[in-house]
């Protein structure tokens, strides 16, 4: 090992290059935003002077966004890349690594699908790593037979799956992905064996569709397994015992593959539900997996991912092992984050589900601050950090190596014995879900449970390999994506608000960059007003042809113009630099100001009424994995969809209509009665931003007026967002009428 010098790690970190550019133009860009500052100050319309109120929101607005683009310069300003060395962690540590356990959480056989569960199980089942310091554990919140029952025939399945994948290093290991990206061209022996995988995965899948037409336990599938038993005493959903069933015991030397192989350990569990306990949706879950994992097999590295999110890389065990096995900076490290990746992205990203840009940029930017978030799938943890442990500096790393310990009960006893630890009744009078494991209370205990860890002296790691290491299922409708970002926006938003604030909370537990980092993610319920105002107002004033920017002719014109293009060019490159297309680019332009204004909007309602208590928790609203076929073809056409009613697209309509009748109503006023086109000097950057929000709403005005597919916009919700952009410049007619009545009164009079 030897000093630091001459040490060789296990993984390495490169500074990006040309960060010196980058923050040469963040810094030019931040002058422009300073004199539009200036400007606002400067030419304050006097007092009763038309738009004077506007001017001063517009200012307020101004201000926020410059605030906010502060922000996430702290997302852009140190990034970092990493790259690990796999072959070193084998040689230096052979067989001697650390068990693994891996959760997997579902919530809902009807939209998750239990064969798209049992894929992501496989996935993960058929890790390169052995075999016998593997357990995986699926969370099962539906408490469904049938997720239970595609798991036992995933048990038997995983038998041919794993020496499959091993023998033709296969990859990906989920066996749906697989057969999907197949090519012909394999060599007889692969070819032959494929078919034969192949119809066995077929059979299997026959018998789980069955089984869900069915829709109840049949007296066949009840006989198959003891563990159907559990299912005599289930109510419902919310109502039932602990089911835990052991159905693969990796430490029993009978249990191989039909190679003779030894195979990782499987477990079903759903933990105990009922009415009168609120059981704290993905967090509670695993929670419950945390402490029956340590009973169970208790490997020391946890790594949990979503149901849809398969692995795509056999080798990211070995990876994410390089950072925690690295003897100097690895003891620092409490998880490593891998990114969201998703297998059902379109190429032009309508609902800009990618996440381009979070993955590919600002993650690595906080990376370079100490770690990124933790975002509740593809990490993996250090189980004792997760149970609350604090970071003490110049500690080492400890991890116990255990090979083949044996046990002193049996299966069924061991089963008996472990379910307690999921019952309802069992975190009363403790810390679970305030110190230790996951946190309660907050739509998105993953980030909370990352800052709290962060905020304890550790570390995490953001590794972003070039094989995608998870791909999940993306959303695929409007709706979808704006209930999912209402979801993050308010969770993140009540943290800020809440007492780990990584406003104040986390001041000197993380550095000052990190804290920024986090804020950038918080703020973003806080972003829907500027926005819903700068989006409605101007064109407004445009209709009334009163001016709210300097016109084309004035010095102040150019700082407008500086930070519009550069911001937008800078933001088009950095699109495009993350393997993005230019109308996909388009089209995230789009997304980005349907979620202020509505999701963002949303979520910043419900927190603040909720922090007064003036309504419910916010609950968590599972975001669906299937389609139908017809809104699936418009998905893969890219086509916007927006089918059911939502108050949030009222919203977006009503702002989107506004912004057209301001358009038309002003061209009209310039064509026919006034025939004058001084105003496009005048008002140059009025119109821009009009026309620009008329040309982004298209998809928006097609499925109000133009579609007849069962994707448009209801018809009740056309009608009432006309309603409503009717009325809306009247209501503000008197709002501003109101405001000069009781602050401007004595000038009017005169
Ligand atoms: O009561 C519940 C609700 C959800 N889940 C599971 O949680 C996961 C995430 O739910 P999903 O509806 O897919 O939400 P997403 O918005 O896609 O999830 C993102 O955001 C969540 C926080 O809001 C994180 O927990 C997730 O890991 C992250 O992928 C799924 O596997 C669900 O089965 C449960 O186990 N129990
Ligand atoms: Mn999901």
């Amino acid at each position: 090992m030897g000093n630091e010098a001459s040490y060789v790690h296990l993984f390495e970190t490169k500074k990006a290059k040309g960060i010196a550019l980058y923050r040469l133009f963040a810094a030019s860009v931040f002058v422009g935003i300073c004199s539009i500052w200036a400007y606002r100050v400067s030419h304050l319309p006097r007092n009763g002077e038309d738009g004077r109120w506007v001017w001063i929101g517009l200012f307020a607005a101004e201000v926020w966004f410059g605030f906010y683009w502060l922000l996430t310069q702290a997302l852009r300003w140190n990034p970092i890349y990493r790259h690990t060395f796999k072959d070193r962690l084998s040689q230096r540590y052979g067989n001697d690594l650390p068990g693994v356990d891996i959760f997997v959480c579902t919530a809902d056989p009807l939209i998750e699908p239990p064969m798209m569960v049992i894929n992501t199980v496989l996935s993960v089942m058929a890790y390169d790593y052995q075999q016998e310091k593997l357990s995986v554990y699926l969370s099962d919140d539906a408490g469904s037979y049938l997720t239970f029952y595609a798991l036992m025939e995933a048990s038997h399945f995983a038998k041919h799956w794993i020496p499959f994948c091993k023998k033709f290093n296969v990859e990906p290991r989920s066996p749906a992905a697989y057969f999907k990206s197949v090519s012909d061209s394999l060599d007889t022996k692969q070819a032959k064996e494929l078919a034969t995988v192949k119809k066995l995965y077929k059979e299997m899948e026959i018998r789980i569709e069955a089984a869900a037409k069915l829709g109840c336990l049949s007296e066949e599938m009840y006989l198959k397994h003891k563990g159907f038993s559990q299912w005599d005493s289930y109510v419902s959903q919310s109502d039932h015992d602990t089911m835990l069933q052991i159905l693969i015991d990796g430490k029993d030397p009978i249990a191989t593959d039909v190679e003779g192989c030894r195979l990782p350990t499987l477990v079903y569990l759903a933990r105990e539900k009922r009415p009168q306990h609120f059981h704290n949706f993905k967090a509670g879950a695993m929670n419950a997996l945390i402490r029956i994992s340590s009973k169970i097999s208790h490997g020391q590295i946890i790594l949990n991912v979503d149901c849809d999110m398969y692995s795509n890389n056999s080798q990211s065990i070995r990876d994410a092992l390089c950072f925690f096995m690295d003897e100097k900076k690895g003891p620092e490290i409490a998880y490593v984050q891998f990114p969201q990746n998703f297998d059902n992205i379109t190429r032009n990203e309508i609902y800009s589900n990618s996440m381009r840009v979070i993955n590919e940029v600002e993650f690595h930017g906080l990376d370079g601050y100490g770690g990124p978030l933790y975002i509740g799938t593809g990490c993996f943890h250090r189980r004792d950090t997760l149970c609350g442990r604090k970071f003490t500096p110049g500690s080492i790393n400890e991890f116990k190596i255990e090979n083949n310990v044996e046990r002193d009960e049996t299966i069924p006893e061991l089963e008996e014995n472990s379910k307690v630890f999921a019952s309802c009744t069992y975190e009363k009078n403790t810390e679970w879900g305030k110190e230790m494991g996951l946190k309660y209370g907050c739509p998105v205990e993953d980030v909370i449970t990352g800052l709290s860890i962060q905020s304890r002296g550790w570390k995490s790691v953001y590794y972003n390999p070039a094989r995608k290491a998870f791909l999940g299922v993306a959303t695929t409708t409007l709706g979808q994506t704006l209930v999912q970002h209402k979801r993050w926006s308010e969770g993140d938003f009540q943290i800020l608000l809440s007492k780990y604030s990584p406003a104040w909370y986390a001041k000197g537990k993380i550095s000052f960059g990190l804290q920024l980092g986090y804020c950038c993610y918080c703020f973003w319920a806080s972003n829907s007003l500027a926005v819903l105002f700068y989006s409605i107002v101007p064109s407004l004033y445009l209709l009334k042809g009163i001016s709210l920017f300097p016109q084309l002719s004035n010095p102040w014109f150019i700082p407008f113009a500086y930070v519009i293009i550069s911001n937008y060019t800078y933001s088009l490159v950095e699109f495009l630099w993350s393997g993005g297309t230019v109308h996909g680019w388009w089209n995230d332009q789009r997304i980005w100001l349907y979620k202020r204004t509505s999701s963002y909007l949303f979520a910043f309602i419900d927190t603040i009424a909720n922090s007064l208590e003036f309504s419910a928790d916010s609950g968590f609203v599972i975001t669906a994995k299937v389609s139908e076929q017809d809104a699936h073809n418009r998905y893969l056409k890219e086509i916007m969809e927006f089918g059911a009613s939502s108050p949030m697209f009222t919203v977006l309509a009503t702002s989107g209509l506004i912004n057209l009748l301001c358009l038309a109503g002003f061209l009209k006023n310039v064509f026919i009665n006034e025939g004058n086109f001084r105003f496009y000097e005048t008002m140059m950057l009025q119109i821009l931003l009009c026309s620009l929000l008329v040309l982004i709403n298209w998809p928006l005005y097609q499925g109000l007026f133009l579609r007849k597919d069962n994707g448009k916009m209801p018809s009740s919700l056309a009608i009432k967002s006309i309603g409503f952009a009717l009325l809306l410049p009247a209501f503000f007619s008197c709002i501003k009428f109101l405001l000069i009545f009781v602050f401007d009164y004595p000038y009017h009079v005169t």
